[in-house]
């Protein structure tokens, strides 16, 4: 892994940027793997400015996203579908159909994510891979103990994660217990992968990532055996990590 350290949130949203921005202007057809989340808003919001700034484009862009909450379909604001209709594609020149968010609400789920696998197969396979972390060390919404070999699956949350993204909805008992999520086996067939950590409440997970072993009990572990990853992490996520 590439490890690059940066001092704050904005630094990591800028480095991220250049390197997205770089990515979609140096490849010919552009397949993005897209997370959703805090960490990398910071990211589309750079990266909408350098559309307007007409630094880049989105026409021949095809994105994916990691995962979408089981039950909630495209027009529910704590929709991953939503979320990145606001932070993003609404506000660039992406044809809407290259985007593929899982589909939450589909009758049948186990077609469903046969079908997000199948698409990402025919559109060549994905080039860049953005990431962020859970606390438990889970990436896309694989929690621990989920196999390294999974593919795009239907997923049980911890009950960490339904705590930690109950700040989103009214109440704790409106979070989805479950979601649809690329698999491990997924995201390591991505050619390469932005992983962005920021912030105090992700030291702890940071440190396990650097300094641990390579686990199913900790997801996030297996980037360190792909051979194209960078990690742009900040000063408060290192805390853990640089105090060992
Ligand atoms: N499914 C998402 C992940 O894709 C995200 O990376 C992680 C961290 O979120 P945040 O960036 O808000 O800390 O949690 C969520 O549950």
């Amino acid at each position: 892994m590439n490890v690059i350290k940066v001092k704050n949130y904005d630094e990591m949203s800028e480095k991220a940027t250049e390197l997205i921005v770089n990515r979609i202007n140096t490849l010919e057809n552009p397949v993005l793997g897209l997370a959703t989340g805090s960490t990398p808003e910071g990211l589309y919001q750079r990266t909408i400015k350098k559309f307007e700034q007409k630094e880049v484009s989105f026409k021949n862009v095809t994105t994916f996203n990691l995962d979408e909450y089981v039950g909630l379909d495209k027009d529910d604001s704590n929709s991953y579908y939503y979320f990145m209709n606001e932070k993003l594609f609404r506000h660039v020149d992406i044809a809407m159909d290259r985007v593929h968010v899982p589909n939450g609400v589909a009758q049948d789920l186990e077609k469903e994510c046969m079908e997000h696998e199948r698409a990402i197969e025919q559109a060549g396979g994905i080039d860049v891979q953005v990431l962020g972390i859970g606390g438990n060390g889970h990436i896309g919404f694989n929690e621990p103990g989920t196999s390294f070999s999974s593919r795009t699956h239907v997923v049980d949350l911890d009950e960490s994660t339904i705590q930690a993204n109950a700040r989103f909805f009214n109440s704790i008992d409106d979070v989805p217990t479950q979601a649809v999520s690329m698999g491990i086996e997924t995201i390591m067939n991505s050619k390469e992968i932005l992983l962005l950590v920021s912030g105090e409440a992700k030291a702890d997970a940071m440190a396990k990532l650097l300094n641990g072993e390579v686990s199913e009990d900790f997801p996030a572990s297996i980037l360190k055996q792909h051979e194209n990853v960078t990690v742009i992490v900040d000063e408060a996520a290192l805390t853990v990590a640089e105090s060992k």
